[in-house]
């Protein structure tokens, strides 16, 4: 298994120092909840069946933040090939993925685990390709992978563009504001992989966050493992790998004046099998302005600017509240 990232070995001193260490909401024997499906298909029907498709869609949006849909227009082939592409990259050696050369792009494309953990509750046990769109353009190698990707980011585009537009009309957001700057070039795509975890209930396939996107939409495969926060506690999602999950990111509730929140959600580790997710990120051009009554004007990158000094300093995202007004 030269594929796996030496989790064991790097954390191990954490790891013992942790034993029997068992926190009262980790991820283990939460409430398992089916997410509100939505079916997209009702958009193209008369006029009623399409309204009350709207309705759905933003009243589960400000009522849960996340929301899966299907007849989402992602055939179930390319998702199926998403799936194999990359699974083939995850599967290349440990030092392989580890070097800049493997893409010939920046070395943060990939991540593991995590650089600078003091606690095992800041420990991902995953592994990550993290592209702008911009990178997958450069990118000379796997060129099938490549091609899987841009059409698969292009359709989830497509797909983000339409719910934005939607919940946007909700909340006073011509639909130009999202066509003009939410081109396909600023968006990004992450691959995940969950590989087994001896340790499942204490360490956290990945921690639980909020995403800085617009929306951000995951095809997740049949193993299960996300979780989220509703009505202040954590609880499980039931995967449905037809499906896609869309959630509403930070720039979103900024944008919306907090009528949508972006919920903080995590990942438990795989405990027997591995588990494999792509995480489609909608986002504006760095420098498009976002503006609302409870925040400060921002755009992009200063959001992004910040973050990584708060990480720095404080070892956290501390997000959306540094810019309220
Ligand atoms: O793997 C998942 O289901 C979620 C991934 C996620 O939250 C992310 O990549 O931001
Ligand atoms: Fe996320």
């Amino acid at each position: 298994m030269d594929y796996e990232p030496p989790f064991l070995d790097t954390y191990k001193t954490l790891l013992q120092e942790n034993t029997g260490d068992s926190k009262d909401d980790f991820c283990s024997m939460l409430e398992t909840f089916e997410l509100p499906m939505i079916d997209l298909g009702r958009l193209n029907l008369e006029h009623h069946e399409r309204e009350e498709c709207l309705k759905e869609i933003t009243e589960t949006a400000m009522e849960w933040g996340f929301f899966q849909v299907v007849s989402h227009g992602i055939s179930q082939e390319l998702l199926e090939k998403m799936h194999s592409e990359q699974m083939k990259v995850f599967y290349e050696p440990f030092v392989k993925k580890c070097t800049e050369a493997v893409f010939g792009l920046s070395s943060k494309t990939y991540r593991w685990g995590n650089p600078c953990v003091t606690n095992l509750r800041q420990l991902s046990w995953s592994e990550a390709f993290h592209f702008s769109m911009t990178d997958i353009s450069r990118m000379e190698q796997h060129k099938n992978l490549r091609e899987c990707i841009e059409a698969y980011a292009t359709r989830v585009a497509n797909l983000a563009q339409s719910l934005a537009e939607i919940l946007g009309q909700k909340v006073n957001i011509n639909s130009s504001y999202f066509r003009e700057n939410c081109l396909l070039k600023s968006a990004s795509i992450r691959l995940n992989r969950y590989p087994t975890c001896p340790l499942s209930p204490k360490v956290y396939g990945l921690v639980p966050h909020s995403d800085t996107s617009f929306l951000t939409i995951v095809h997740q495969d049949q193993v299960g493992g996300l979780e989220l926060v509703k009505d202040g506690k954590w609880v499980a999602v039931k995967p449905n790998p037809q499906a896609l999950v869309v959630n509403i990111g930070d720039l979103f509730q900024a944008l919306s004046n907090d009528v949508y929140k972006s919920i903080k959600h995590r990942v438990a580790a795989a405990e027997k099998v591995e588990r494999i997710s792509t995480a489609f990120f909608y986002l504006p051009s760095e420098v498009a302005m976002i503006q609302s009554c409870n925040y400060r004007e921002f755009n992009l990158k200063e959001y992004i600017q910040q973050n990584e000094q708060d990480v720095k300093q404080t070892g956290n995202k501390v997000g959306l509240s540094r810019f309220l007004v």
